[in-house]
């Protein structure tokens, strides 16, 4: 049988006592490095250190790059676990979505650097208000998601107040003299505990919130109503699989 560690190809070393022997992973050490994440310092030639790096590169490929905390990727990856949950146990999970009230301005006005100290800023703040058992990640740009599981629906507002009061005193950077504090809106929905659902739709439902948010006028928070019965289009055929007819207008 063939060994799985050794590289297949013309290459592949064909000393059996050093399998792995011949990858080049010169490049994914050097992204690890510059990441500051901890991993093999060289090639590794045995399975537990090959175990490293992979565990490694996955930290690397689950992190944002500007704040450190998780990018969207491994925030969808958590959103599919926690309807998983939710339809397993029907304990309430809240999903916030955090975006950053006239950004463009604080880049326009004091440039982009600026504008990246912001986003970590908001980013520091937004973990340090959260429970462990919660994941806070940033979607891109300056938005942000919070995933709060087993969150009964009366926390809602407090969880955004709490937010609010952590951001108004943090530690924010400076620029020609000036504090560049922003404030935030934040749009939250439950996932639906009656329906397998998909991070896709969760997020559309706390995205019309966070549009309600803005759209009110900014540096506030808007809810779905406690875990909605509402049902979309979408989330119907979930439900009733290929059982009901599309809906001709
Ligand atoms: N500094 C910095 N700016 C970014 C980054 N990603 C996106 N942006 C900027 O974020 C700004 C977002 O602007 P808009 O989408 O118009 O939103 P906004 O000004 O916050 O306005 P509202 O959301 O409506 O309150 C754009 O100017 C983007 O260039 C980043 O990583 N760093």
């Amino acid at each position: 049988m063939s060994d799985p560690l050794r590289p297949a190809g013309p290459d592949a070393p064909t000393d059996p006592s050093t399998p792995l022997a011949g990858l080049c992973l010169d490049e994914a050490l050097a992204l690890l490095h510059h990441a500051g994440i901890d991993g093999p310092m060289t090639a590794p030639c045995d399975a537990a250190g090959l175990q490293r790096l992979i565990d490694a590169l996955v930290a690397l490929s689950s992190r944002d790059a500007l704040t450190g905390i998780a990018n969207r990727r491994s925030f969808e990856l958590a959103l599919v676990r926690e309807i998983d949950r939710v339809a397993r146990t029907a304990e309430p999970a809240l999903l916030l979505l955090v975006d950053i009230d006239h950004f463009k301005r604080v880049n326009d006005t004091h440039g982009h650097p600026a504008g990246d100290a912001v986003i970590r800023t908001v980013a520091r703040a937004l973990a340090d208000s959260i429970r462990p058992m919660d994941l806070v990640a940033r979607l891109g740009g300056e938005e942000f998601g919070l995933l709060l599981p087993n969150c009964p629906p009366a926390f809602a507002p407090q969880i955004a107040e709490r937010v609010r009061q952590r951001l108004a005193r943090a530690d924010w950077p400076q620029s020609g003299g000036q504090r560049l504090s922003v404030t935030v809106s934040v749009g939250g929905a439950y996932a639906p505990q009656w329906v397998r659902s998909t991070p896709a739709l969760w997020l559309a439902r706390a995205d019309l919130q966070l549009y309600r948010a803005k759209s009110e006028g900014r540096d506030r928070a808007c809810f779905e109503a406690a875990v909605s019965s509402d049902v979309s289009v979408a989330e119907r055929e979930l439900l009733l699989g290929g059982l009901v007819a599309p809906h001709v207008a």
